[in-house]
């Protein structure tokens, strides 16, 4: 069954030395399996080497964000991957999964048993299920997050009075956007398909509706629009969330200026329809955490599904964020009649924690698995129908025998932000389509929006490095300079900080967020713009480690440490300093530094810690030589994630053959919850 030098125990303490595993992976599997030995000792000494190998195994895989072990992807002659390997699985996936599933500590779900009696049957701590292993927990969530989408992607609202109808449709004028056709990536007679409206009137009928797509495909103005619609219709609550603070005050700014641009756009029509209902569409948005209420010191939330959340629709923006457990703690806090709508973009990095869970729900739009550009909304043939009557699109084209739950579906694809032929736009799309000659052809194009910077490292240093601190100082000058005066706003001073931002790959290391907040540190200071001589000087950017519900400020928080000069003019003493955030509604959180929850400089930040924010520059920093582990962390989505921050200009430091590596890997979450939503 096993075969190994030494005893898997002794193993797995090697592993955890080199770092192969954690001291959790390890303390897990052994907890496990002495539960296996006292639960049922029928097994050999074998079977128990076996199960505390597999029990690693999965350990492993879920500290990589995986939701499961799929059996077939052991590697039976080296199963953890060491250079050496010390230990063999002599047995086939085959033998291996059908004596798993003989373990007394792994239950196998029976498809014809009803829920009750599957989770009392399945009360084992591991489950294997189509050929994956998985944490009961895990399983129970993924399954349960399946279980409730597929039910709201089913239930449909019968029924449309003919007055929204013609509101659908002042809305939205048949108007496929100039050069339509080369821009989108969809086949040409596609792009004249209104996806927004179409988009649109899914949210309106159906229970669920997942609208994806790129940064400025149009996501908040479409839910602005369908907002509009809904109040127009009925006396709704509704409520706006994000997973970061910083993604709801985005949500908040982009809803509050869409419906300004709404709200002129429809002022031809104010005889046909109620444009004051505007009004009614809500702005403010919270996070996730808020929305469910945190108890101090506890996992759990105060709404579940036995106090569930007050509200009637809800809206979940930055939805790729949202990893398995939070989507599970969400769902099931969902009152029984309400609607879910989640934004996102399918391509950015998936959540920093466990699952893949906005990529798996739009997977099945892949057309074709190789391509990854190509996608293709796939409708059930009498939703098409519905939905075409609806809309004035024909969607025959789009049917599918197994559309899983592509009726809740709905991709757009054109950006309305960059332009076909800008240069972020282009190497955005290059990436996310692990397009190597194209990737290099865009680079070479001479865009004034793009800028490369090669690593350019001798004994003396690295040239390239010190050309991105010096591009750094002069874009970082204007907000410090602001800081300096007593009079400057403390909004106006974040906002100038927030024109620009350097990303990194990684934490740790020369070229990740440490290394370079220390080198833009060490440059400011040289250029007079900063005085760290203190741990908190005037200027210093702070980004929050974790959260704190008693001071309101949470994990990813970015604040500046400024002067407080309102507390100085009330005192008439000297200014005393102040860790100053933008809260969701705009205003300014002041906390004492002293007082700040764990945090870190801010002048780079990791991509990761980037998602929900913008920035009009944006310079990523990737590795010079990266170690294996880190090259792992590089994958097309870190870069597309880091691309699609900029607005406006986007630097990169790097070398070209790790800027192709990693815009040719994708990243890989081992999750059952694709295939059970499109079954
Ligand atoms: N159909 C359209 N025609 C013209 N302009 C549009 C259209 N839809 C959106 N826009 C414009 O494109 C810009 C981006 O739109 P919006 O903020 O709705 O996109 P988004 O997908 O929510 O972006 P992000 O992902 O960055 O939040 C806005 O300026 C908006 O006015």
């Amino acid at each position: 069954m096993i075969q190994s030098k030494q005893s898997i125990k002794a193993l797995l303490k090697s592993w955890e030395i080199e770092r192969l595993i954690t001291p959790l992976d390890r303390h897990f599997a052994l907890e496990l399996a002495e539960f296996h030995r006292q639960q049922l000792d029928q097994h050999n000494e074998s079977h128990n080497e076996l199960f505390l190998l597999i029990c690693a195994l999965l350990s492993h895989q879920l500290s990589q964000q995986h939701t499961c072990l799929p059996i077939e992807q052991i590697s039976l002659d080296n199963p953890m991957n060491e250079q050496t390997a010390q230990c063999k699985i002599t047995c086939s996936h085959a033998e291996l999964m059908a004596l798993l599933s003989q373990f007394s500590a792994i239950g196998v779900p029976q498809d014809s048993v009803p829920q009750d009696s599957l989770q009392e049957s399945s009360s084992t701590p591991l489950v294997l299920d189509q050929g994956s292993l998985y944490l009961q927990r895990y399983y129970q969530f993924e399954t349960q997050v399946a279980d409730k989408l597929r039910y709201l992607a089913q239930d449909e609202v019968q029924g449309l009075p003919t007055a929204t109808q013609e509101t659908l449709n002042i809305l939205f004028p048949h108007n496929p956007p100039k050069n339509a056709a080369t821009e989108s990536p969809f086949p040409k007679h596609e792009s004249v398909y209104d996806w927004q409206k179409i988009a649109t009137a899914t949210a309106f009928t159906k229970r669920l509706a997942v609208i994806t797509g790129g940064p400025g495909t149009g996501k908040t103005t479409t839910v602005t629009k369908l907002l509009f619609l809904m109040t127009q219709e009925a006396d709704l609550t509704i409520k706006l969330v994000a997973p970061t603070g910083k993604a709801a005050a985005r949500l908040s700014e982009s809803i509050k200026a869409s419906k300004v641009r709404l709200k002129s756009e429809l002022a031809p029509f104010a005889d046909k329809i109620d444009i004051n209902s505007l009004s009614r569409v809500p702005e403010e948005a919270s996070t996730l955490h808020r929305l469910l209420g945190v108890i101090p010191n506890s996992p759990q939330f105060r709404h579940h599904k036995d106090n569930p959340l007050r509200l009637d629709l809800l809206v979940v923006d930055e939805a790729s964020m949202v990893d398995l457990p939070m989507m599970h703690k969400l769902l099931s806090a969902l009152p029984s009649h309400a609607r879910l709508i989640l934004l996102g973009d399918q391509d950015q990095l998936a959540s920093v924690e466990a699952g893949a869970v906005l990529a798996d729900i739009c997977a099945g739009l892949k057309a074709d698995k190789s391509q990854s550009e190509k996608w293709q909304m796939c409708y059930s043939a009498p939703y098409a129908k519905r939905l075409s009557q609806l809309t004035g699109h024909d969607l025959s084209g789009f049917i599918s025998a197994s559309p899983g739950i592509g009726d809740s579906l709905c991709m757009l694809m054109h950006s309305h932000r960059f332009k076909g032929d800008a240069g972020i736009g282009q190497l955005a799309s290059a990436v996310n389509n692990s397009d190597k000659s194209r990737i290099m052809q865009v680079w070479q194009s001479g865009y004034d929006e793009l800028y490369w910077i090669e690593h350019q490292k001798t004994s003396t240093g690295n040239a390239g490095l010190e050309q991105l601190l010096t591009q750094s100082v002069s874009h970082y000058r204007a907000y410090l300079e602001m800081a300096k005066d007593p009079q400057s706003d403390p909004l106006d001073i974040i906002e100038c900080y927030n024109e620009f931002r350097i990303l990194c790959a990684m934490r740790a290391g020369e070229y990740g967020v440490d290394g370079i907040n220390q080198g833009v540190k060490d440059a400011l200071k040289q250029a007079k713009l900063i005085s760290p001589e203190h741990e908190f000087y005037p200027g210093r950017p702070v980004i929050i480690q974790s959260n704190d519900y008693n001071l309101g400020l949470f994990n990813g928080d970015i604040g500046l440490i400024l002067p407080d000069s309102a507390h100085q003019q009330a005192t008439h003493t000297a200014p005393r300093l102040m860790a100053h955030f933008i809260q969701a509604d705009g205003s300014i959180l002041k906390v004492l530094p002293a007082r700040l929850p764990s945090h870190d400089t801010c002048f780079a930040m990791t991509v990761h810690k980037s998602q929900g924010s913008e920035f009009s520059k944006v310079a990523m920093v990737l590795p010079l030589w990266p170690s294996q582990a880190q090259k792992q962390l590089l994958t097309k989505e870190l870069v597309y994630t880091a691309i699609t921050r900029a607005k406006h200009h986007f630097t990169c430091l790097g070398s070209q053959t790790v800027f192709e590596q990693a815009s040719l890997q994708a990243t890989k979450r081992s999750s059952g919850l694709a295939r059970r939503l499109w079954l």
